[in-house]
């Protein structure tokens, strides 16, 4: 492709991202490319960084086109404004891409020339920009931050914005962490362990492993530190009765079934079908025995009959995904305050059917990939608030058996993880433990 038709290409893409702004951005992308085989892998490559390039800056860029007086840009507007205030390019440049030539985009307009001009020369991040699209946060989600980062807000923000790692879980059902670093290694895949999780590796040029050995033999999976430690914390032990609530496809039951060395039992719930049936392959790639799966309906007398039965019970809630903005830069805009404030209300209640689970003594994990303390702390206190016959067990006592040698990564009672202090993406776990009877 020539570089006017890449640039033509990222524009279609964005605009079938901001056609359907409730659908996540990588879904589209992947419906893109697969409708449009013939697009090499170099250029997909150049098509989507520079589509993903503009989505990272979608509020910064709203923020200078009000500036200027247009409302609602276009992706043909959004992809040209990028192009002048974050790449370089002057607008000569840009009139001569949009050529109307095959397979290029179309002329630039007396309106869009007018609008452009009036965005030449400003910087990418501007003096007189408000916090939010300063720090590239939306305004939604600003009090929740402050209240959780308070100064460090803006170191915390700039971590959002760099690339997150590719983090990998040695599978401890398969080997330990030492030989699957050596299996990667031996196939060319350089990798170092992580600093918090007995199980993690980073491979730090993010080199791409779905193709490896290592992987189709279920040694590693692929998985943020942070998420692995949520696992770490549910502290699943051989012969143990473990529900996973809203398992997914089955990242945190995989890691939690190695914990299991495969003994005893772990039952990964959800209420989609879909993602419970992407967990399928996950577990037997990964040589997991002793997980069922088990769909959650409404009128599911399933609760009632295991209730008070298990001795873990973890929920990764659904959750606004605001630690993961680094991975997915556009749940920043895809997210509002309204669906802020219907998932507070609806973890509360997945919180409470599921401690119906936890046996006297037994622990309920509450986790969310989320920074904001509405998600978080708040939904703890609320649960103790509503359930006194659990407590609070602080995870800086626990840390110590769980990670022998590596220091508690939070001195709080819960963990709450972040991009710029532990280099994970930003994840939240509480655990609760209920009173023997
Ligand atoms: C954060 S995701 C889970 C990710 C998964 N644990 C992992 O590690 O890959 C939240 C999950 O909660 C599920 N969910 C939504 N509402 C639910 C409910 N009422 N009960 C159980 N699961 C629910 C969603 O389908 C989604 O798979």
């Amino acid at each position: 492709m020539t570089p006017a038709a890449r640039l033509a290409a990222a524009i279609d893409l964005l605009a079938a991202v901001e056609a359907s702004p409730r659908r996540p951005a990588d879904g589209i992308a992947n419906d893109f490319f697969r409708a449009r085989r013939y697009i090499g892998s170099s250029d997909r490559r150049n098509v989507s960084d520079r589509a993903w390039g503009v989505i990272r800056q979608r509020l910064r860029l709203a923020w200078h086109f009000e500036q200027v007086g247009e409302a609602r840009p276009g992706a043909r507007l959004l992809v040209a404004g990028h192009l002048l205030v974050a790449e370089g390019w002057l607008l000569d440049g840009i009139a001569q891409n949009y050529s109307g030539e095959r397979f290029c985009a179309g002329p630039l307009t007396e309106h869009e020339l007018a609008v452009l001009k009036k965005l030449e020369g400003r910087p990418l991040v501007h003096p007189d920009m408000p916090e939010g699209p300063r720090l590239n946060l939306p305004d939604w989600a600003l009090p929740g931050l402050k209240a959780r980062f308070g100064e460090g807000l803006a170191a915390e923000a700039a971590a959002m914005e760099e690339a997150a790692p590719l983090d990998l879980r040695a599978n401890l059902l398969k080997g330990t962490r030492d030989v699957v670093l050596a299996a990667l290694t031996g196939e060319g895949v350089p990798a170092t362990v992580t600093p918090l999780s007995p199980w993690g590796l980073r491979v730090p040029d993010r080199r791409p492993v779905g193709a490896t050995r290592a992987y189709l033999e279920g040694l590693v999976e692929i998985q943020d530190e942070g998420s692995q430690l949520i696992a770490l914390l549910t502290d699943a032990k051989p012969g143990m009765r473990v529900v996973d609530y809203c398992a997914g496809a089955a990242g945190k039951t995989l890691a939690i079934a190695a914990t299991m060395d495969n003994k005893g039992h772990i039952v990964a719930c959800d209420v989609s079908a879909t993602r419970l049936e992407g967990a399928v392959k996950r577990l037997r790639r990964a040589g997991v025995h002793n997980a069922e799966r088990h769909l959650l309906a409404a009128g599911d007398k399933w609760r009632k009959r295991n209730s008070r039965k298990f001795d873990r019970v973890l929920v990764d809630a659904p959750c606004t995904g605001s630690g993961t903005w680094r991975r997915n830069p556009d749940a920043r805009i895809r997210t509002n305050a309204r669906d802020l404030a219907e998932l507070v209300e609806k973890q509360a209640a997945i919180l409470a059917d599921a401690a119906e689970l936890v046996r006297p003594g037994g622990r309920l994990v509450y986790a969310t990939c989320s920074l904001l303390p509405e998600e978080d702390e708040l939904q703890v206190e609320r649960f103790l608030r509503e359930h006194p016959d659990f407590a609070a067990v602080p995870v800086p006592g626990l840390w110590a058996g769980l990670a022998p040698g590596v220091a508690s990564p939070v001195e709080e009672d819960a963990m709450a993880l972040s991009p710029a202090r532990h280099g994970t993406d930003g994840f939240f776990a509480a655990v609760m433990q209920r009173r023997a009877a």
